[in-house]
């Protein structure tokens, strides 16, 4: 699914008004409708509810869903915010359809005139939306931060007022902060950043059925992977099929102490569907990973603690591959940082052509020596979580910065890099980001980054191109967590249980 910014979506409801055709007033009913059908399947109609809106569409919005939740006899109260002397016409329309239905509107121009929120109310935020050009100010700003102290449950209507949809706030800005956003048609883009979670609440898509092929044909570098998108990417096995099929993939991971790191890469590796896994361990790993994953082939080094890519005498007489010959290399997971190790990857990044799969202490083996990164094979997948990633890169002043750094990185290099994270946000050498939509907080426990090594690993040995497989295995990660916290709850979850929980169909 697309992210449009603001000019593009204020000319998707142009296009869909000429192209369907629709009158505005028509459409802004549709946007009302949606929400209010999500509103009462959520909430009951005894609760009293008060309504903010105001001047512009945003505010037209919520006159119109005033008067679907009156019809739906909700106990409710509107107030207009009158930070200007001009409506919208749309803003008038629907004014004029509530006036016939009730007298009971409320103007709000000076603080005097905010009404007090109670704890068991709802309040509908419908001041700004992406019309929004500055900083909430005045009466705005005022009416803002009654609702941010009030107890009561907030819902936004498209997004909270005083966010921007595609830019960054200032810390100083007062914004709405909302329990629940109901956003119209599209995922937003400011939705996808940390900094904003407490701006976005839990949000919801309602379709309007905006212009389809307007959709289609805008150009954008932001996506949302939702399940559709993930479904399709999801490649069925031939009845033919052998173990040969699915790729050799050799994984390099562990060290003393952190052999827990290369058992569940190697499972959830095994359980992503590679066809024959080999996997790299320091010496004092062979029997941990012998017992713990009979499924996988064990390379034991010549080195006891750390890994040096020199394989054990007794490996290397059974003839042992070279790396090289393998589909696909995944190498960090509990790889420690020694000189050895270094080594080692430095020799992997002069001979590896294929993409490789590289996370945790390889990426921080690279920021240390970051004359490396250009001899990364192209279209490898680099995994680092936002700590991870500032290594390699630098700090950023706020999340779009980051985004920006992001996409730098990853056209300079030509590799994928999943910056790992609520909504992991997948950047390709083409410049494109992928927001993920799965996942959940349980996610953050020690070994679940080590749990997605295994899945990508596994995904490039299958053949899957390398921006398909980081889009598909990042998507899957997630929702084996979601399953896991639905079943037994976020708190308790471990990395352990995401395996278990991977499902490829
Ligand atoms: N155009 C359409 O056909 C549709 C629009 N929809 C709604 O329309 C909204 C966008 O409406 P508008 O473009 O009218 O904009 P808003 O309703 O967000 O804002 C109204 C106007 O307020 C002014 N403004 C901006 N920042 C301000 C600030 N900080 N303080 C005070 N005033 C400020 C601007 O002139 C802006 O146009 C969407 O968020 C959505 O809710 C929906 O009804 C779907 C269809
Ligand atoms: N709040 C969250 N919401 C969704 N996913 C999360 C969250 N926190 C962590 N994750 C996911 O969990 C994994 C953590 O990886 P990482 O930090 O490398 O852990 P480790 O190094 O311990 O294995 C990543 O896939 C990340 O996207
Ligand atoms: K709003």
């Amino acid at each position: 699914m697309k992210i449009l910014n603001v000019d593009q979506i204020r000319a998707l409801d142009q296009s869909t008004i000429e192209h369907e055709p629709i009158a505005p007033i028509n459409l802004m009913e549709r946007a009302a409708l949606a929400f209010v059908d999500w509103f009462v399947d959520h909430f009951p109609n005894t609760t009293p509810v008060k309504l903010f809106c105001g001047l512009g569409n945003n505010g037209g919005d919520g006159l119109a869903i005033a008067r679907l939740l009156l019809e739906r006899e909700f106990p409710i109260e509107v107030y207009v915010v009158r930070y200007a002397r001009r409506e919208s016409d749309d803003f008038m329309h629907n004014h004029r359809r509530l006036k016939l239905l009730t007298e009971n509107i409320r103007y709000v121009e000076v603080a005097q005139e905010i009404p007090g929120l109670r704890h068991n109310e709802l309040i509908i935020d419908a001041i700004l939306g992406s019309g929004l050009s500055r900083p909430t100010e005045g009466i705005v700003k005022n009416v803002i931060d009654v609702i941010n102290r009030s107890p009561a449950t907030v819902v936004a209507v498209d997004i909270a007022s005083g966010l921007y949809v595609d830019k960054p706030n200032a810390p100083s800005d007062t914004i709405v902060e909302p329990d629940y956003t109901i956003t119209f048609q599209l995922p937003k883009l400011a939705f996808m950043l940390p900094k904003n979670s407490r701006y976005v609440g839990d949000w919801h898509i309602v379709d309007i059925q905006l212009h389809k092929r307007y959709i289609d044909l805008a150009p954008t570098p932001y996506y949302y992977t939702q399940s559709r998108d993930a479904r399709l990417l999801l490649r069925k096995r031939d009845k033919f099929s052998n173990k040969g099929s699915f790729g050799h993939a050799l994984l390099m991971v562990g060290s003393y102490g952190k052999m827990g790191a290369a058992v569940l890469a190697t499972k959830a590796c095994l359980r992503s569907g590679v066809g024959l896994l080999t996997v790299h361990v320091p010496k004092c790993g062979y029997d941990i990973l012998q017992i713990a994953v009979p499924e996988a082939m064990c390379r034991p080094d010549g080195n006891p603690n750390v890994l040096t890519g020199t394989p054990d005498r007794g490996a290397s007489e059974l003839g042992s591959p070279t790396p090289a010959d393998y589909a696909v290399v995944g190498i960090g997971s509990g790889i420690g940082q020694a000189p050895e190790t270094l080594d080692m990857l430095k020799g992997l990044l002069k001979t590896l052509k294929k993409p490789m799969v590289i996370d945790a202490d390889a990426l921080n083996l690279l920021s240390e020596n970051r004359e490396l990164l250009k001899q990364i094979p192209p279209n490898s997948i680099l995994t680092p979580h936002p700590k991870e990633f500032e290594r390699l890169t630098q700090k950023w002043d706020n999340d779009y910065q980051k985004l920006d750094i992001l996409r730098e990185f990853a056209q300079k290099y030509r590799v994928v890099v999943v910056l790992k994270g609520a909504n992991s946000a997948i950047a390709t050498p083409d410049g494109d980001i992928h927001f993920n939509s799965t996942g959940n907080p349980g996610l953050s426990t020690g070994g679940t980054g080590d749990v997605l090594t295994g899945v990508l690993t596994a995904l490039l040995a299958q053949n899957y191109d390398s921006v398909e497989a980081a889009v598909l295995g990042v998507f899957a990660h997630g929702l084996a967590g979601d399953r896991v916290a639905a079943k037994r709850g976020q708190i308790g979850m471990v990395a352990t249980d995401i395996i278990e929980a991977l499902r490829w169909e």
